[in-house]
């Protein structure tokens, strides 16, 4: 892809995103370029790790670019847009993985009509295997939306989404590694408080979560089909599952759902 791409925001998500885009050479090193807002030890640090252009100068990147990747936190996002908007015309593209964030809300925020995209990733990006879904801004065209597909691609899966379902996506898979990883971590307790080494354990553990993860990709099986099919009558999975029921594990892992798109609203509506 003949385009300069410029990251305002170099935290973790832009950098899962940075590696993903090199690693794939869908865009040169010499035309991505980074910027943050103040911290110059984590600019050298990605310069020195990717050779991607890094600056201070957030207008002229702004200005320059033919696609900007807004990927800071949802609170410094308004400030931001504020800041670069008198730079930006609209034969650029705005992506924006900030949760909670409208299209909408970017568009009145820049001004004009720009053709503005929605993506919600995950940091599994770091290693090409993201969940990212993809919903168009109202001045964006079909492509776009391949555009922003592509660069998406090289990161993991991609889902063109409608927007109104980008809160539940950014709980499901924006945070749902998180909440997979805090699962783990409690099973990683229990097998060490059992007396089992934590390394072993890890790594039994690690090949478990994929495993499960491609039986729900590839065997054409319904989770709960699959969880079934391990359920022996009378056996240790029925056993766990039914300390789970108690405890209303399902009931627990809506709310946490339920929550985390709440707040994912919440972060749109502020400032
Ligand atoms: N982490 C995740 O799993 C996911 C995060 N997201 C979204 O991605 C965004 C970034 O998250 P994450 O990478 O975790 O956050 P980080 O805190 O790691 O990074 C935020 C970055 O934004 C920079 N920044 C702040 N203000 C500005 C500004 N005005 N102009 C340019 N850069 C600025 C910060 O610079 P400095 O360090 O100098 O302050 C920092 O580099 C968030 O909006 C989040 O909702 C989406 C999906 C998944
Ligand atoms: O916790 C957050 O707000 C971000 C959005 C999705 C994942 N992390």
């Amino acid at each position: 892809m003949n385009k300069r791409i410029a990251f305002l925001g170099a935290g973790s998500l832009a950098e899962s995103i940075i590696s993903g885009i090199i690693k794939s050479e869908l865009i040169a090193r010499k035309n991505i370029y980074v910027t943050n807002k103040s911290n110059m030890a984590r600019l050298e640090y990605m310069q020195e790790r990717y050779q991607v252009q890094c600056s201070t100068d957030k207008n002229e990147l702004a200005k320059e670019a033919d696609i900007i990747v807004l990927a800071m936190k949802p609170n410094d996002a308004t400030d931001s847009i504020q800041s670069i908007k008198t730079y930006l015309n609209n034969s650029q593209l705005i992506i924006s993985v900030i949760a909670g964030l409208s299209t909408e809300k970017m568009e009145r925020a820049i001004g004009i009509d720009i053709p503005v995209m929605r993506v919600m990733p995950n940091t599994s990006a770091l290693i090409g295997h993201s969940a990212t879904a993809i919903s168009p801004g109202k001045y964006a065209t079909s492509e776009h939306v391949q555009e922003t597909d592509q660069l998406f691609q090289t990161v993991g899966l991609t889902k063109i989404v409608a927007e109104k379902d980008m809160h539940t996506v950014t709980a499901i898979s924006g945070s749902g590694p998180a909440f997979i990883y805090y699962l783990v971590e409690a099973i990683e307790k229990a097998a060490v408080e059992a007396g089992m080494d934590l390394e072993t354990a890890s790594e039994l553990l690690a090949q478990t979560v994929i495993g499960a993860g491609k039986m729900l990709q590839e065997s054409g099986k319904k989770p709960g089909v699959l969880r079934e099919n391990i359920t022996s009558p009378g056996g240790t999975t029925e056993a766990g599952i039914e300390v789970l029921k108690r405890h209303e594990f399902q009931e627990m892992m809506i709310s946490c759902i339920h929550e985390a798109r709440h707040r994912s609203i919440e972060l749109g509506n502020s400032k």
